[in-house]
């Protein structure tokens, strides 16, 4: 049985490698059927031995018996919300507002993000094994969705790389891509005549599952934004290392991050990204401008539910389109 189990273990390790190839960077090694003749193995050999299964296995991205309900979920760091800017006015008096705040202004620079239009989730690791996923709920209270969000193959089950701490806790929008709205919405008009009327509210029906095997069918991805650091915990001197880090580790993080040196570059950043909003692969509502350095946003700190450090550029509401 030892060469069994060996063989379990190296088909999870094989599995979790090529899984995070096509999904995380988009560049399989292998073909699907290949993948799919690993997956089997494994089922079958978790199928002979129950005992061997972990909560990590590749198997658990089909889903598993259906809840009863959602328990709740308390953040131990509550998931903020962002204050919204509407015009290019708004957003040089934030900038005039977060320079008027700081000591020293002088090494400032903002990490650029689209903001995706998908549902904000907190996802925590223990020993480098996913073992929670909820909601954001009110900000303080969620719901735990953890059996829905290990079917999302672009969230890592365990983290790669190494020097991650041994408690991680990731936030991220879970949204869908246009392509596959359309796709689940086509088949949805073919079935049970039920369709979404966008991605947001397809990802968000899609979470709000009680049976994870029908989330397992939807073609939901999760896009890592921040990590939630506990007091004191500095792993790194500004977000956007730490999304690099993320990266390292197995997560999806936005590929159009970047970091600009003042407010000017985060204007020329909103319009190219404005420009380019109809030619993305997901829906995004705006931009969020944060402040780099994690020493500056600590000096800066949070009005009642926002950080003073950040602020989200919504775009003009996209016309709906009159079929
Ligand atoms: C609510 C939220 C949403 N988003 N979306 C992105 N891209 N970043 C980001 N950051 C957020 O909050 C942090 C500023 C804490």
């Amino acid at each position: 049985d030892s060469s069994l189990r060996e063989r379990l273990r190296a088909l999870r390790d094989q599995l979790h490698h090529h899984s995070y190839q096509y999904y995380v960077l988009d560049a399989p090694e292998i073909p699907d059927v290949e993948y799919d003749r690993l997956f089997r193995e494994l089922q079958e050999i978790e199928a002979q031995h129950p005992e061997w299964l972990t909560p990590d296995s590749p198997s658990q991205r089909v889903g598993a018996e259906p809840l009863p309900s959602f328990n709740q979920v308390r953040h131990e760091t509550p998931m903020l919300s962002l204050d919204n800017v509407f015009s290019e006015q708004e957003l040089l008096d934030f900038d005039r507002r977060v320079k008027s705040r700081l000591d020293d202004a002088a090494t400032l620079t903002y990490a650029c993000e689209p903001k995706l239009d998908g549902i904000a989730v907190s996802l925590l690791y223990v020993d480098g094994i996913l073992v929670r996923g909820a909601t954001r709920g009110d900000g303080r209270v969620g719901e735990d969705i953890t059996q829905n969000v290990r079917t999302i193959a672009s969230i890592p089950l365990r983290l790669r790389g190494e020097d991650w701490p041994e408690e991680l806790e990731v936030r991220g929008e879970i949204y869908m891509p246009r392509a596959g709205f359309e796709r689940i919405n086509a088949l949805g008009r073919e079935t049970d005549g039920k369709v979404f009327v966008n991605p947001r509210n397809a990802a968000a029906g899609s979470l709000r599952q009680l049976d994870s095997r029908i989330t397992a069918k939807r073609p939901l991805e999760m896009s890592c934004y921040g990590i939630a650091l506990q007091e004191g915990e500095a792993l790194f001197e500004t977000h956007s290392e730490g999304l690099q880090r993320l990266r390292d580790w197995g997560f999806l993080v936005s590929p159009e991050l970047r970091v600009v040196d003042s407010i000017e570059g985060c204007l020329a950043y909103y319009e190219g990204l404005l420009a380019r909003r109809d030619a993305l692969a997901y829906d995004i509502d705006g931009i969020v401008f944060k402040v780099d350095s994690l020493a500056l946003q600590a000096e800066l700190g949070f009005v009642s539910r926002a950080p003073r450090w950040a602020i989200a550029h919504k775009f003009p509401a996209q016309e709906e389109i009159t079929l």
